[in-house]
């Protein structure tokens, strides 16, 4: 299977062109190619499809070979791919996904795609939606216990589940021992995304997250979102941010107006490559 290794400020994805391979088993190619030892080492698979609805499709598969919805940092590789490889001349492209079509504009230097801005779609409170079981409508900073220990959480929906936690120091948290607790907390029925939080000023936060499927990664997109639409209603920021992550910083702006959500970032070709499934 041809494949490219990409990354968006860290978080990388082995991606395949779906317009020349056919993967039969996404789910357990995704296990193997995510292997850091045993296979090409990412934090998941991106399959680039041919769509009816939109210019391209994008089906999403974390490193333990479970499906996600949406992907931030893939959309916007998956934008690069198909400026930079040819499948497109476009600058305004649209991409399918499970949770939706996104479209995304792309800014060219040298015939390569450097950025892309894309429109995330609209932060969604309401916890049957996300989903959250809670007596509450809405979770905005509710005490809840995780691993006998009291957190307070925020959750959003960004078309996948997460949980924002603020604290005073994320640096020194020992994410791999607190991440897979929240990540299979009974209260989220289809798992969450954990993002851990520390405000600081009203234009900067910096996090880091715990994914589901993938564990630490050094960013995510749809978290970053989750993020500043959770700064927001907690009065910590404007809607306006820049979100540090441990691969590099993302612009968030909630248009408030428009209830929509923009992400802005790079994407970049790691190397393409081959192997044998
Ligand atoms: N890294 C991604 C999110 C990938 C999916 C997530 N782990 C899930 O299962 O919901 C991003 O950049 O948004």
């Amino acid at each position: 299977m041809k494949f490219t290794k990409m990354q968006g400020i860290g978080n990388d994805y082995v991606y395949v062109n779906c317009f020349q391979e056919t993967v039969e088993n996404p789910s357990e190619a995704a296990k193997k190619v995510s292997d850091r030892h045993f296979g090409i080492g990412s934090d998941g698979l991106i399959l680039i499809k041919p769509s009816e609805k939109a210019d391209f499709e994008m089906e999403m598969y974390n490193a333990d070979g479970s499906q996600g919805a949406m992907c931030g940092n893939g959309i916007r590789c998956v934008a690069k791919y198909v400026y930079d490889y040819g499948l497109t001349d476009k600058t305004r492209i649209s991409v399918d996904t499970k949770s939706g079509i996104k479209y995304l504009d792309l800014t060219v230097k040298n015939g390569r795609v450097e950025l892309v801005k894309v429109n995330m779609g609209k932060p969604e409170f309401h916890t049957e939606k996300i989903p959250m079981k809670h007596k509450k409508e809405k979770v905005i900073r509710e005490p809840l216990a995780v691993n006998q220990q009291i957190y307070e959480v925020t959750a959003v929906s960004m078309g996948n589940p997460h949980a924002v936690v603020f604290m005073d120091d994320v640096k020194g948290l020992d994410i791999r021992a607190i991440g897979p607790y929240f990540e299979k907390h009974e209260a989220f029925p289809e798992g969450v995304n954990t993002e851990f939080v520390r405000v600081l000023d009203e234009k900067t936060v910096e996090m880091r997250v715990w994914e589901r499927g993938s564990g630490e990664t050094l960013a995510c997109g749809t978290g970053a979102c989750a993020v500043a639409a959770a700064c927001v209603m907690n009065g910590y920021t404007e809607e306006e941010v820049t979100v540090k992550l441990l691969g590099g910083d993302l612009k968030i702006f909630w248009d408030r107006k428009e209830d929509t959500i923009y992400m802005t970032g790079p994407a970049e070709v790691v190397f393409d490559g081959t192997i044998e499934l």
